[in-house]
C-alpha cells in the first residue's frame, strides 16, 4: 500500500509513477498543472496546491482541475486528509476568473458555474478531512474554497504592511453570492457576523477573520503548509465514518438543497451575469484591475 511502503517523501503523480505505483489517474501534466497533487508516504496527507499565475482565479479549467484532483484523492482508500494550498506566494485564489463572466459565451458560461457548483459538493461534502492553508489573500470565491473544507490555517497578518484579506466581498463589486455561498458564509461565522460581512462585502485581515470564527489558526507564512500537513494528520486520525456522518450533521441539508436546485441556480447566474448591468460592473472591473497595474 502506498502509504505503507514509501520513506518519508513527497510524491509529484509523475515521481509516483516512475516508482511503479499505481497512481494512474491522477490529474498531472493534463492539466498544465493548474493543480498540483502530492501525497506525504508516511502521513498518508494528500496536498492540492493550485498553481495557476498570477491569482489562482477559477477558470473554468481550474475548477475543473481541482474537482478532479479532488476526486483522484478520495479515490485512494488509504487517504484520509487532505489540505489545500496555493504555490503563489501572497494569494490563496482570487475567486472566480473575472474574464470568465466577460462577454462571455453562453455554454462556456453555464458549465463554468456548474464546474464552480461542482467544487462545493466534491470540497464541502468530501468524505476526506479538509484543511486549507491561506498563506494569502482569499477573496469571493477564494473564500468559499476555505469554507469548504473543514478547518482553515491562515498566515498571520502581524508585522505585515499588507496583511492578506479573506471574506465573501461580492457585495462591493456590485454582484451578490449565491444563497449556497451565503448559507457556508453564516454556518461558519455566525448570523449577524455574516450580514455584516455579506452586506458590507468585507475583507476581512488575518486577526479579524480569527476573531469571528472565519478562520482557525494563524501561523507565520513559513509555518502555514507544515501546520496545515500536521493538522491534517490529527484529524486524520479520527474515525472515517463518525468523522463523516459528523460533518454531515451541519452539511447536508445544505448540499441536498443545491443539488435540488442547481439547474435553476445555474440558469440564474447566466442570466444575472448576461444581463446588461452587469457587464457593465465586470467591464469596469476588470478596467480597475488592470489600472491598478499601470
Ligand atoms: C440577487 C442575486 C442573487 C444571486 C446572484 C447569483 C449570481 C451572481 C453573479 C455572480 C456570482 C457571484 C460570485 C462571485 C464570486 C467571485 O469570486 S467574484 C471575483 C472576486 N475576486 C476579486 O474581487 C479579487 C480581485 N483581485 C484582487 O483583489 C487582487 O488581484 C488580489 C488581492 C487577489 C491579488 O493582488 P495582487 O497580488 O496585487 O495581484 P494583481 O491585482 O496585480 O493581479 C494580478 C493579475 O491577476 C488579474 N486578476 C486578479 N484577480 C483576478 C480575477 N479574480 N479574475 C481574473 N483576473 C484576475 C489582474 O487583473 C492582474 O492581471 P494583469 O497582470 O494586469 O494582466
Amino acid at each position: 500500500m502506498l502509504v505503507a511502503t514509501l520513506s518519508k517523501r513527497l510524491l509529484r503523480v509523475g515521481q509516483a509513477k516512475r516508482c511503479g505505483l499505481s497512481l494512474r489517474s491522477f490529474s498531472d501534466a493534463k492539466d498544465k498543472d493548474l493543480v498540483l497533487t502530492s501525497i506525504d508516504g508516511d502521513t498518508g496527507v494528500a496536498t492540492i496546491t493550485m498553481n495557476q499565475a498570477p491569482v489562482n482565479s477559477l477558470s473554468l479549467e481550474m475548477c475543473q482541475a481541482i474537482t478532479t484532483a479532488i476526486k483522484e484523492v478520495e479515490s485512494q482508500p488509504e487517504i484520509q486528509s487532505l489540505v489545500l494550498a496555493s504555490s503563489l506566494p501572497g494569494v490563496f485564489c482570487a475567486g472566480l476568473d473575472i474574464t470568465e463572466l466577460h462577454k462571455p459565451d453562453e455554454k462556456r458560461l453555464t458549465d463554468f458555474w456548474h464546474s464552480f457548483q461542482q467544487i462545493y459538493f466534491d470540497l464541502y461534502g468530501s468524505r476526506l478531512a479538509t484543511i486549507a492553508a491561506i498563506a494569502g489573500h482569499a477573496p469571493a470565491a477564494g473564500c468559499m474554497l476555505a469554507l469548504s473544507c473543514d478547518y482553515r490555517i491562515m498566515v498571520s497578518g502581524a508585522g505585515s504592511k499588507k496583511p492578506s484579506t479573506i471574506g465573501l466581498n461580492e457585495t462591493k463589486l456590485g454582484i451578490v453570492a449565491p444563497s449556497w455561498l451565503g448559507y457556508q458564509y453564516i454556518d461558519t461565522i455566525g448570523q449577524r457576523q455574516a450580514e455584516l460581512g455579506l452586506s458590507l462585502g468585507l475583507l476581512h485581515q488575518p486577526e479579524q477573520a480569527l476573531a469571528i470564527g472565519l478562520v482557525d489558526e494563524l501561523v507565520p507564512r513559513e509555518e502555514v503548509l507544515s501546520r496545515a500537513q500536521a493538522e491534517a494528520v490529527k484529524w486524520g486520525k479520527i474515525p472515517a465514518k463518525a468523522r463523516l456522518a459528523s460533518k454531515m450533521l451541519a452539511r447536508k441539508a445544505r448540499l441536498d438543497h443545491l443539488a435540488a436546485t442547481r439547474k435553476e441556480d445555474n440558469d440564474f447566474f447566466r442570466s444575472f451575469v448576461t444581463n446588461e448591468t452587469a457587464q457593465k460592473i465586470i467591464d469596469g472591473y476588470l478596467q480597475s484591475l488592470s489600472k491598478k497595474k499601470s
